[in-house]
């Protein structure tokens, strides 16, 4: 049955198998490169230090030197570049050689359903109804079965149904010229003013549109579940981060005599909330389980902070693995697996090298030219909607074993919660004395 949490189910197998294959592919270089060494042959992958030789050639090894950072893995009738060490990473970020654009293009190609002279135009130029809402979060279910490109029309039928729902709805907002009202947010007009010049029509531009309500949820609504329910499970951590937050409430009765007005200033939370925003960047540590891509567009040299250099080849796909980086033990410590709220305050690395290796190994926001530009945007409304939840309402019935966080299916950023309700359900109420509070933030 390709459908439903079946399939859902399916893509979280493939994922935990890949998972499973990565590090059973390292493991196995390793243990070879180490063989190659002791007899004095060569090793799976070799350092360009000594002749500009491609990674994985067979060549003298003769230094006993930190294993290296990267392996070309063969996969169906080509190969890849796989990279687990950090700094190599930061380098094949950074460089121009590589790039997520051609990623970028055909992911929108066919999860948005873009006709063909828009795409030619992208690919030459470099408030949605309540009930719009889960057709959304529908189609973000059933993304994976887009992106395989296999029979579409049929296993990727509810992706597509909810994702003409959601499309209609925009063209109507863009046919109507909605888009430029005054109090329209100016990252919706933007876009869609430079769509326009560039010759998208109306209906297409509301089908790419899409893409920015995507990448806007996709990430940060999982990412809110995973701090709320690792918050709430800690009924001390409540209470630490309730103390912050209520030290920044500006509390004043309302003029027409209705409540009272409670008003937030975003820009404090990140100084004057360490836990809580300590605890945000622990949440996104764990549940961010994004597989780094980018494609090698010339022969380019990567170096290691050791000074070891690679050379890769022109064609091949580079790939790395946030979890793996985000749970290294020799960098977060035996319990890598855990979420402990106080682990991002200041002092608490163990030293500045320590810190250093976090700082190297903590990318969930992905770099350079394609450093996620949404991340201060994530921060200040999952912290805006947490500290108004912490401070004003109470979460009823939450089980700490329906909180569970599986691998992620093939194509997640962040890990999805058990979907189907399997997460069990939970109340939000108001706390007492705090019902006639109105929230307001401000930045
Ligand atoms: C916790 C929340 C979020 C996480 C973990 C996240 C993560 C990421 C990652 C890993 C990338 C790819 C970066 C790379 O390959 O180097 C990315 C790209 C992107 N993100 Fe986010 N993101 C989040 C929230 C947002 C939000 C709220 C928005 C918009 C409002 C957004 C907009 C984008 C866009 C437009 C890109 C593409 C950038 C490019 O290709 O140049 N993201 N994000």
């Amino acid at each position: 049955k390709l459908g439903g949490s079946d399939f859902g189910l399916a893509r979280r197998e493939m994922a935990e198998a890949a998972h499973e294959e990565y590090l059973a592919a390292r493991d196995e270089y390793f243990e070879k490169r180490d063989l190659f060494r002791r007899f004095g042959a060569g090793g799976t992958c070799q350092a360009n230090s000594k002749g500009g030789m491609e990674s994985m050639k067979i060549a003298a090894v003769e230094t006993e030197e930190e294993a290296y950072g990267i392996a070309t893995l063969p996969i169906l009738n080509g190969k890849i570049y796989a990279i687990w060490s950090p700094s190599l990473v930061q380098s094949a970020l950074r460089n121009k050689g590589l790039t997520f654009d051609i990623f970028g293009i055909e992911f929108a190609e066919n999860v948005f359903g873009l006709n063909k002279e828009t795409m030619s135009i992208i690919r030459g130029t470099g408030s949605i109804e309540e009930s719009l809402v889960s057709k959304m979060m529908e189609y973000d279910a059933n993304l994976n079965t887009l992106v395989l490109r296999f029979l579409p029309n049929i296993i990727a039928r509810a992706a597509i149904r909810n994702r003409n729902k959601v499309q209609e709805a925009l063209m109507k907002y863009y046919e109507a010229g909605m888009d430029q009202k005054a109090d329209v947010a100016e990252i919706t007009k933007v876009r869609a003013k430079v769509s326009r010049e560039s010759g998208v029509k109306n209906d297409e531009g509301a089908r790419l549109e899409m893409a920015l309500i995507f990448v806007a949820t996709t990430n940060s609504v999982p990412t809110a579940y995973w701090l709320l329910t690792n918050i709430w499970l800690r009924p001390n951590i409540v209470d630490r981060i309730r103390a912050e937050v209520a030290q920044l409430a500006q509390i004043s009765n309302r003029a027409d005599g209705k409540g009272r007005d409670l008003t937030l200033r975003i820009s404090q939370l990140e100084g004057r909330c360490p836990l809580l925003a300590s605890s945000y960047r622990e949440a996104v540590r764990l549940g961010n389980q994004v597989l780094g891509t980018r494609r090698v567009m010339k022969d380019t040299v990567l170096t290691d902070a050791d000074g070891t250099s690679y050379l890769l080849r022109a064609g091949v796909n580079v790939m790395w693995s946030a979890k793996q980086m985000h749970r290294a033990a020799d960098v977060w410590g035996d319990c890598s697996d855990t979420f402990i709220a106080d682990r991002f305050l200041a002092g608490k690395a163990g030293g500045i090298d320590m810190e250093r290796k976090r700082r190297v190994s903590y990318l969930p926001f992905g770099g350079g030219k394609h450093l996620c530009p949404g991340r201060n945007f994530a921060f200040a409304e999952i912290l805006g909607f947490m500290s108004a939840l912490v401070l004003g309402f109470e979460v009823v019935g939450l089980n700490s074993s329906n909180v569970r966080m599986e691998t992620g299916a093939i194509g997640d950023g962040v890990v999805k919660p058990p979907a189907d309700g399997q997460g069990g359900a939970i109340t939000i109420r108001r706390r007492k004395g705090w019902e006639d509070v109105n929230w307001l933030f401000v930045c």
